[in-house]
């Protein structure tokens, strides 16, 4: 049965204030709150009760357009400003998004369904980004080269790339546009943001807030829309204006929107789809490792690209891991994320639970025991699940399925789970616990994956360097190498001396 045929158990629940000004309802460009005349407008929905948040105008490529020529413009005056300019109002945006922390989470909540308590804990991570590129904004040092030839010296400089394109998706609606953002605005950039159509009022609340800390116009500008997402990726991609596409998103999207930008051969930063596995190996701490996987597998309800998909116990101690991660999945809550009682909230919508169902029923059918959940609850709740004596053969061996779903797959020795953790064209994280120092370097170098958690579950924060490789993307966001995604570097050679 389709998803969308089961009324939501969730049918209503008390929305709490939020404060009025911080809730926009049009496009952001040069500092304006606009339509563009655009008659056209998108709803967007509540995913815990599928009612009505509010009508956005549907912007398209002839408003992208604008957006872009805005930045442009804006590009000339804010890339000439001192890092330490950049830096106090970053600082400025980053003390904003504190300030008004409560109202971000209770519109993030809201439009994306994850609880009250995570989204806060979104907002204080998506703020954290500001603060550590404004500190960054100081930092963007060039280098001296020794000259080998007498009278000629070299030195490089950074410069920011120029206008950049930012498309987001909706499960991070805050943090996955503040990690872009940051970064290209310390570096010098300007910006046009497409956010998820299914979470457009977080991105224009911090549009807001970067107005009244005193961001120039033109330096940050969001175009939302939900029917022109791929006409507005194409001019994003294409025009040759923008310098720059930051993408977060599926695979499938991420490779478009690259062919897209090879014609003016664009910069590039991709953070795309995973399938991380997480390893339990029997020297592990078994606690330890049933708290990390339930942090790490059911964040945002599983919706999360950093997520555990395929979790691998050791034999040993499989039915220890297996019994008790099943007995804590049994007691978590579904419901609204409003709904102080919820542990977990909802599926972004159908299309989610659509994939979820067909993830577990194949998994079921081929041979899989359901320990927790296994069930459509109607609307976009699914029941925390476990499964258990998962195989290869099984959809979630190969395929993300971004669902509070957490497969349990046996293995023997080291050298075989190795090969099935690597056995995947996708490379974003991986997670094993171990108490054999040994073993932790051997098989951290090993793993093909961009991230490494090792006996930890969560490895994100803007310290540290966040991305993929093979098929998850390319680039790193945070870090002391996040700036250098939004910068050239110029050599110059300095003769006649
Ligand atoms: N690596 C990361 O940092 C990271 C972070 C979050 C999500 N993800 C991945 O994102 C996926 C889930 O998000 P999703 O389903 O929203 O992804 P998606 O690729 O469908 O959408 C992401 C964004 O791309 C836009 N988009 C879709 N089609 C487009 C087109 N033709 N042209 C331009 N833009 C287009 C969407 O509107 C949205 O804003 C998962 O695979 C997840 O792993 C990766
Ligand atoms: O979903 C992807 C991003 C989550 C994170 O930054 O940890």
């Amino acid at each position: 049965m389709s998803a969308t045929a089961l009324k939501s158990f969730v049918t209503s629940v008390d929305i709490p204030k939020v404060d009025a000004s911080l809730f926009k309802e049009s496009a952001f460009i040069n500092n304006e709150w606009t339509n563009k005349n655009v008659s056209e407008t998108f709803t967007v929905l509540d995913p815990a009760t599928d009612k009505e948040i509010g009508k956005l105008p549907d912007m398209g490529s002839k408003e992208t357009k604008e957006a872009i020529q805005v930045a442009s413009d804006a590009f000339k005056t804010w890339s000439k400003t001192t890092g330490k300019e950049r830096h106090d109002l970053l600082l400025k945006w980053y003390r904003a998004m504190m300030e008004n922390q409560d109202d971000l989470a209770t519109i993030l909540t809201w439009e994306n369904g994850k609880t009250l308590p995570e989204a806060k804990g979104e907002v204080a991570y998506a703020a954290s980004f500001f603060e550590w590129f404004g500190e960054e904004a100081v930092r963007a040092y060039g280098t001296v080269i020794p000259s080998h030839i007498p009278g000629q010296r070299f030195v490089t400089i950074k410069q920011p790339v120029g206008v950049v394109g930012i498309i987001t998706p909706w499960n991070f609606p805050a943090a996955m546009i503040t990690r872009k953002v940051g970064a290209a605005l310390a570096a010098g950039c300007t910006v046009v943001i497409k956010p998820g159509a299914e979470t457009p009022y977080s991105a224009l609340a911090l549009a807001e807030l970067a107005k009244r800390v005193g961001i120039p116009a033109g330096v940050v500008n969001i175009v939302p829309t939900d029917k022109h997402v791929a006409d507005v990726g194409k001019e994003l991609c294409t025009n040759p204006i923008v310098k720059k596409i930051s993408f977060t998103g599926s695979t499938a999207v991420g490779k478009l929107l690259m062919s897209q930008s090879s014609g003016t051969m664009k910069k590039v930063s991709m953070e795309l789809g995973g399938n991380a596995a997480f390893i339990v190996f029997d020297d592990a701490d078994v606690s330890a490792a049933v708290e990390a996987i339930v942090a790490c597998k059911f964040r945002g309800t599983g919706q999360t690209c950093v997520s555990a998909n395929r979790i691998y116990v050791q034999k040993n101690v499989y039915e220890e891991f297996s019994t008790r991660l099943a007995e804590k999945v049994k007691q978590f809550q579904i419901g609204h994320g409003f709904d102080s009682k919820t542990t977990h909230g909802p599926l972004i919508n159908s299309k989610g639970i659509d994939k979820v169902t067909s993830h577990v029923e194949d998994a079921v059918k081929k041979g899989a025991e359901v320990l927790a959940g296994g069930k459509h609850k109607g609307g976009n709740f699914f029941e925390p699940t476990v499964l258990s004596n998962m195989t290869t053969e099984m959809k979630i061996h190969s395929e993300e399925t971004f669902g509070p779903v957490a497969a349990l797959f046996p293995f023997e020795a080291e050298s075989d789970v190795v090969a099935l953790a690597n056995d995947t064209p996708f490379g974003l994280a991986s997670y094993f616990f171990s108490r054999d120092v040994g073993r932790c370097w051997r098989v951290a170098e090993q793993l093909e994956t961009g991230m490494v958690g090792v006996n930890t579950g969560i490895i994100s924060s803007c310290y540290t360097p966040f991305g993929g490789v093979k098929e998850s993307g390319l680039g790193r966001e945070g870090s002391q190498f996040g700036l250098d995604d939004y910068m050239n570097i110029k050599y110059i050679n300095m003769g006649g001396i």
